[in-house]
């Protein structure tokens, strides 16, 4: 049977200190530099949840040491080596990040993964591999299931790449490059979504010494060595989106602690997206503390950056003043399910009324209702009916395990936010 979690109902203001774990995507791209980096190095308080156990376990299959001290990860690179089976569940980040790693590998190494995997967009990573001279395996699919076969060494140079359905393409070749022969030197042929994590890629391998320049049409990574480096992960900003917005959607209060200085993840957008939607955002001696003011204001926006803030904002404007519009998200369509898509299912279902465009959506509120939800797999759907239930009595949702995928406890810290009274 199916598990089923009814929401928590909360009118009351919520008033509360949230900490959260380590960051997915910085914890995916301190993992992949460590294993190609000049000698050991150190995840301190690492993100530790089903995406960044699979990149773990993906590089250990291809012979990286990745060992367990107290809550760190300590990473030691050696010979990489097929033949291996990844298995990259439904995670982009392993999906597209791991290919170019396998390439530097001797001997074949085979990526496939959930379901739904084999349906998230590749073709532009599979291509600009092929071009720098990596022979690929994929049946023609463009797809999951496919095999890298690697000979220990990557030609690299000059490559343009279709980067349009996923930043993780530009982000996976980059992360490699500087152990290709000959760097690489890449152009984008189309749009690029989801600019933050590019620009994390860059600064994660700056921070290691590897020489990376913007050019006019992309990115540039010389040939040379990845210095290897202790990280201190900084918490996840995405995943405390639905913890921000329960200040909003309740007139209440609630700190995330350890909220970075400056940050390259989307989540650093989060004040300024939920001022606009009516909070009130400040920085104190423990973390970001939001708070609602009673309403919410609907949001128009651009979101093509922040993708993956997308589920929770969405849920907000279903409970908002007015109607918002969404836009800047096609490629949502090709996240753990179309986001869009389940997105209108899911606000429909409460009682608003939703538009979807190509690339967004629009979304009305109307007489709230409660639903069965369905988590679509998707860690963030569960958020955004966390968010939903909070305001709407009677929301279940279904399958709430799939946020094993960032945040395994979730539901708990979730219960625990709203029990916590100062
Ligand atoms: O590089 C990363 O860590 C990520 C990039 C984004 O991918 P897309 O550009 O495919 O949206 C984001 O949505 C994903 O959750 C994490
Ligand atoms: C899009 C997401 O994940 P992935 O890294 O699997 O693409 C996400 O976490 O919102």
């Amino acid at each position: 049977m199916i598990p089923v979690w009814t929401t928590p109902h909360r009118s009351a203001p919520v008033d509360a200190v949230v900490a959260l774990p380590g960051s997915k995507s910085l914890t995916a791209r301190a993992l992949v530099l460590a294993a190609l980096a000049d000698g050991p190095g150190r995840l301190v308080r690492p993100l530790r949840a089903r995406d960044t156990d699979l990149m773990a376990a993906a590089l250990r299959a291809l012979g990286v040491r990745i060992e367990e001290d107290g809550e760190d990860w300590v990473v030691t690179a050696g010979e990489l080596r097929g033949p291996a089976e990844v298995d990259a569940g439904l995670a982009g980040t392993v999906l597209r990040f791991l290919p170019p790693v396998a390439a530097l590998a001797t001997g074949p190494v085979r990526l496939d993964g959930d379901p739904r995997l084999r349906e998230r967009p590749n073709a532009g990573l599979l291509a600009a591999l092929r071009d720098l001279g990596v022979q690929i395996e994929d049946g023609g699919r463009r797809r999951a299931p496919f095999t890298v076969h690697g000979t220990g060494r990557v030609r690299g140079g000059a490559v343009t790449v279709d980067a349009s359905e996923s930043s993780q393409i530009v982000s996976g070749l980059l992360l490699a490059a500087a152990r290709f022969d000959e760097g690489i030197d890449l152009t984008l042929t189309g749009g690029l979504p989801s600019m933050p994590h590019v620009e994390m890629t860059v600064e994660s391998l700056r921070e290691r010494g590897v020489a990376v320049t913007a050019t006019e049409r992309g990115w540039r990574v010389g040939p040379g060595p990845i210095a290897a480096r202790d990280e201190v992960l900084e918490p996840d900003l995405s995943n405390a989106a639905p913890f921000l917005a329960a200040a909003l959607v309740t007139g209440g209060r609630v700190t995330v602690r350890d909220w970075p200085v400056a940050t390259t993840q989307p989540g650093g957008q989060l004040d300024r997206l939920l001022g606009e939607m009516g909070a009130s955002v400040v920085r104190t001696g423990e973390g970001l503390q939001v708070t609602g003011g009673g309403t919410i204001r609907p949001l128009v926006a651009d979101l093509g950056e922040v993708g993956e803030l997308t589920p929770v904002l969405a849920a907000l404007c279903a409970l908002a003043e007015g109607t918002s519009r969404l836009t800047g998200i096609g490629h949502l369509r090709g996240h753990e399910t179309d986001r869009l898509q389940a997105l209108d299912e899911v606000l429909t279902a409460v009682g608003a009324s939703v538009e979807q465009l190509p690339d967004g959506l629009v979304i009305t509120p109307g007489p709230r209702r409660p639903a069965r939800l369905d988590s679509y797999a998707d860690h963030r759907m569960v958020h955004a009916a966390a968010v939903l239930g909070l305001a709407i009595d009677g929301v279940e949702v279904a399958d709430p395990g799939a946020v094993s995928k960032t945040l395994p406890d979730y539901v708990d810290r979730w219960a625990q936010m709203l029990g916590t009274a100062r």
